[in-house]
């Protein structure tokens, strides 16, 4: 695999499982769905930033459980969701950790951008260090899986906080795949912002056998 000519994330790679699972979201995706979750995102940092007086609050209650309803009326099994398969999108279309922009890729390295807003920020606008893992996840996880490589999941993810990871700032993610041996994939990430090391990490990660799951 060469290094993408034109960097951009709606043309990374995907391996035959992935591009099924995420082609098969897509064609069932009704008009205006990325729009619900671009919102759910936004909604998320807004209740984390805001402290309203009590109308605001009872209004904003009354509309989210009208938004619950609304949705809750069309629950489907895992294998219909289609949050969280839209692989071709930065976030590929859900809101637990934050879009993830792949800027370039070879098979054994990807670079992203990411901007932690402040729903996941644990305190003094530093970002909370679970949110710092289900990141480094989602990059070395997103790796693992590039090109025709089996998928895999992680059984092992160590982070190592070196410096605080500020809110609101693009950052840089930078995973390398150290080796393979059989099923096992040895990978390591480091985040930034501007030259400083925010976290870095390590992981392991276990193709899965046929039909595991
Ligand atoms: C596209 C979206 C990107 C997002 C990516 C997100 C990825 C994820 O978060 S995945 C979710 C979190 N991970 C999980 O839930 C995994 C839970 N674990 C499992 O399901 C199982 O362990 C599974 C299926 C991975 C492997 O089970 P199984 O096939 O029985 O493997 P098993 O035989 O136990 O182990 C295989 C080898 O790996 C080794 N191994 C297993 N776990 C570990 C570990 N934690 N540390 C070190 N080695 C390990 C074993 O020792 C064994 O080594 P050897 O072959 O040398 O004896």
């Amino acid at each position: 695999m060469t290094p993408s000519p034109e960097p951009a994330h709606d043309r990374v790679p995907l391996a035959p499982f992935w591009r099924q699972w995420s082609d098969r979201a897509v064609a069932r995706a009704p008009a205006g769905w990325t729009g619900l979750i671009d919102e759910l995102r936004d909604l998320q940092d807004a209740a984390a930033a805001s402290a309203p007086p009590a109308e605001t609050v009872a209004r904003a209650t009354a509309l989210l459980a009208d938004a619950r309803r609304l949705l809750a009326a069309h629950t489907v099994a895992d294998d219909e969701q289609l949050y969280g398969k839209l692989l071709r999108l930065p976030g590929r279309g859900q809101t637990l950790s934050p879009p993830l922009r792949l800027l370039s890729w070879t098979a054994t390295e990807i670079v992203g951008e990411v901007t932690f807003g402040r729903f996941h920020s644990g305190s003094n606008d530093a970002v909370h260090g679970g949110a710092v893992a289900l990141l480094f996840d989602e990059a070395l996880g997103r790796l693992s899986d590039l090109d025709d490589r089996p998928p895999s999941r992680t059984v092992s993810l160590r982070v190592e906080f070196r410096s605080l990871t500020p809110v609101g700032r693009p950052l840089t993610v930078r995973a390398r795949l150290l080796g393979q041996d059989g099923r096992k994939r040895r990978l390591a990430g480091v985040l930034r912002d501007g030259e400083r090391l925010c976290a870095e990490a390590d992981g392991l990660f276990l193709a899965l056998r046929p039909g595991q799951r």
